[in-house]
This record gives C-alpha cells, structure tokens and sequence, in this order.
C-alpha cells in the first residue's frame, strides 16, 4: 500500500529540563499540503517546527521522513533530504545582494534544484535583485528568505510565523506567494501561524496544539468552528 505522507511524527516528545514542552505528539503530514499549526503563546509550536527540521532532537519519539527515521540527523542532513526552514525574524545577509542571498541558499540543500528564475519570479524579487538585502523592506527580506529556502531545493518548507509584521495588504501579497510555491514545485507547507484568518484562507488543514499537546488536525472550517478551539486556544486577541 502507497501512502501519501511526507513526514510522520510518531509519539513526539520534548522536554527542557523538567519542563515537558511537547508531549506524545503523532500525525501525519501529506505530500502537498499546507498545514497550518496554530495554538496560543507558549503552546510548542516553534518547539514542534525545530524538532521536525532537525534545530531539536526529540527526547522521545520518532520523526519519519518517506518512512525513513530521521530523528537524530542534524538540520544540515536534513536539509540535504530536501527539508527547509523559514524563521519568524527574517535571516537575511545584510552585505549581500538579494541574487547572493538566493545563491548562498543554492549552495546548500541536496542534488534537486528548483529552476532560479521561477524563485525569483515566484518571490516577487526580479526588480530588486542588485539591491543590498540589508536596505530592503520587510516583506522583501520575508521574500528573500522564502527564495533562499526555495533554492536549497526543498520538498517540504516549514515557516515559523511567516506573517508577523506584515500589514493587510503585505499578507495578501505573501499568502500569494506561497500558493504560487506549491503550484510551481510541489513544494509540501507547514506553517505556524497566529494570524488564523489567512491560515484559513491558505491552509488544507490545521493543527491546533496546546501545552505541547494534540488538540486537534482537521480542515479549516472545522477546526476554526469549534467553539472549544476558539474560545481556548486561538482567542480574539491572534485574529487579524
Ligand atoms: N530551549 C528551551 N529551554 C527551555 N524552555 C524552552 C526552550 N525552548 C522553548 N521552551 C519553552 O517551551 C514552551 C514552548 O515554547 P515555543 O517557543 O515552542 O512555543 P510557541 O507555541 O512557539 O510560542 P509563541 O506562539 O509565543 O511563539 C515555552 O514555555 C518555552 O518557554
């Protein structure tokens, strides 16, 4: 039997000390899709993200990718495997131009490549290519890092807030952006993201943890409906 998972977490835990971070956390992420992974401040959303791209190794647990275990394999290893990382704070190379910041993130990654002028065109970068990345705005240094990640040549993206900072219009524009990702190169999306409304508008499905744990994985309009879920875990104050 096939099966369409990309990445599968088996009874993830994390902890720091004694403080448990996450806890017993298992699903699966499909081939394609964007997830969304929501939940309030503090519930181990970027933990979750750091485990999955290698930053953290699970204290318990196992993270699969294509059925392979890759949990101990350093973030490097696994970007070689095709997994990429955005952060919230965007990391750019202020002494670079915008085209280096995209090579350096070429040098890296494994033997697949995705085609250079469609990162540029997707991320909206072609009229500021020559430009200082330390002298550009934030959605453009948003823009740069989501390029850089593309150029590793990744087949699963994972984006810690990507939408932070930005205006109405900037999370139109970046929501966008993504979309054209996953048409252009398959590419499969897990984002953490308070901003629920665009999660909703750009996610297949959403997570929902809460004190490191399994809330519920479901579609959009269910999760975003249940009373539970946005009275507990999501809360007026993150809607934007
Ligand atoms: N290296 C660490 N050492 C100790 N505790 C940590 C460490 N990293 C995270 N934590 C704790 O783990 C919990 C989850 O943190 P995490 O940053 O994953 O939450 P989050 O859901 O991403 O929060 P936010 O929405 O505020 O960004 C927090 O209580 C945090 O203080």
């Amino acid at each position: 039997m096939t099966s369409n998972h990309i990445m599968s977490l088996k009874a993830v835990g994390m902890r720091f000390g004694s403080f448990q971070a996450l806890s017993d956390l298992s699903f699966d992420i499909d081939a394609g899709e964007v997830l969304g992974v929501a939940g309030p401040n503090g519930a181990g959303k970027s933990t979750l993200l750091n485990v999955c791209t290698g930053g953290l190794c699970p204290t318990s647990g196992s993270v699969l990718l294509d059925g392979q275990d890759i949990t101990a394999l350093p973030r490097h290893s696994r970007c070689s495997r095709g997994i990429a990382m955005t952060f919230q704070i965007p990391t750019v190379i202020s002494s670079l131009t915008v085209a280096e910041n995209l090579l350096v993130g070429r040098s890296f990654g494994g033997s697949h490549r995705h085609d250079f002028d469609a990162i540029v065109e997707i991320a909206g970068l072609g009229d500021v290519l020559g430009a200082d990345a330390g002298t550009v705005d934030l959605l453009t240094r948003k823009a740069i890092m989501l390029g850089a990640a593309l150029a590793t040549g990744p087949r699963i993206v994972f984006m810690d807030e990507p939408l932070g900072g930005l205006n109405a219009d900037e999370i139109k524009r970046f929501v966008r952006m993504i979309d054209r990702c996953r048409q252009a190169f398959g590419v499969t999306v897990v984002m953490v993201e308070h901003k629920t409304r665009a999660l909703a508008e750009i996610a297949d499905r959403i997570l929902i943890i809460n004190f490191g744990k399994f809330v519920c994985l479901d579609r959009p309009s269910v999760v975003l409906n249940d009373d539970h879920v946005v009275e507990i875990y999501l809360g007026k104050k993150h809607d934007a």
